[in-house]
């Protein structure tokens, strides 16, 4: 897979040198490109140098803050993005990042995570994209808002890159783990099998694994009943309710 990310804050990325991520690289699974925003911005659309390399400018309409220019990110993403490429935006009106759509990103060819800044990018970026035939996706990492996509990409590479195959050592525990099967994964244990007073469930100390397997389910269903019941609700947002 190879990966682009374009954001101003190109340093924040230095960090995927130390994560999980480096041995990928390491191993050729993953080719990782970080790109400034800004060195698409020293030209203007009218051909004149911007010694300032501007990125915003401010929102039709009026409101609040800045908005990130169109004209600036085409640039950068006509030199990036590459046939069957994915453009993941994250912004805090996307759909929801989930286990089920990092699967599906991890057998992308390429994916390019276009990070904004101030109050998001142009929605003509995105749109332009899509109708130039490439898969966009509008992501949010959950109901809350950061400063930029940089920290929500950051998390979607960890969450994507991890599930390519070959990148994690024990394959297996990605089958076992949260969510993979719908559920929140059950509670774990380890040495000493007591401590202060609490004691590891005997039935695993049993070396019983059918008893073992069906009490983790259990717990798992019971996890998910107590803390994420949306998890066990029928999609609510079918496209029937949906439908005009
Ligand atoms: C219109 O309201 C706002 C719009 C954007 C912002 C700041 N901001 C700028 C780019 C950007 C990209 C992603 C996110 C984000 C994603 C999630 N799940 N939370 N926050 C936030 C982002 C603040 C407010």
């Amino acid at each position: 897979m190879r990966l682009d990310i374009v954001t101003i804050f190109p340093e924040f990325f230095s960090a995927l040198d130390v994560s999980l991520l480096g041995k990928a690289r390491a191993a050729e699974l993953v080719e990782t490109n970080v790109h400034d925003l800004r060195d698409w911005a020293a030209i203007r659309a009218d051909g004149t140098p911007d010694v300032h390399r501007t990125v915003d400018d401010s929102p039709f309409g009026g409101g609040a803050g800045m908005v990130m220019k169109a004209d600036v990110w085409g640039k950068a993403l006509d030199d990036v993005l590459e046939p069957g490429g994915v453009l993941v935006v994250p912004t805090p009106a996307g759909v929801p990042f989930t286990q089920a759509l990092a699967l599906d990103l991890a057998t992308a060819p390429q994916l390019v995570f276009a990070c904004g800044r101030y109050e998001g990018i142009d929605a003509r970026v995105p749109e332009h994209y899509a109708s130039a035939g490439f898969r966009v996706l509008e992501v949010s990492l959950g109901d809350y808002v950061l400063n930029g996509g940089e920290v929500a990409a950051f998390a979607m590479i960890e969450a994507v890159t991890r599930l390519i195959p070959g990148f994690m050592g024990n394959a297996q525990s990605i089958v076992e783990e949260s969510h993979a099967d719908g559920l929140l994964e059950y509670p774990s244990y380890t040495r000493p099998a007591s401590w202060r007073g609490l004691d590891v469930p005997e039935v695993l100390m049993s070396g019983h694994h059918g008893k073992i397997e069906k009490w983790r389910h259990e717990q798992s269903e019971q996890r998910t009943r107590e803390r994420r019941p949306d998890l066990l609700s029928p999609d609510l947002l079918g496209p029937d309710l949906l439908a005009p």
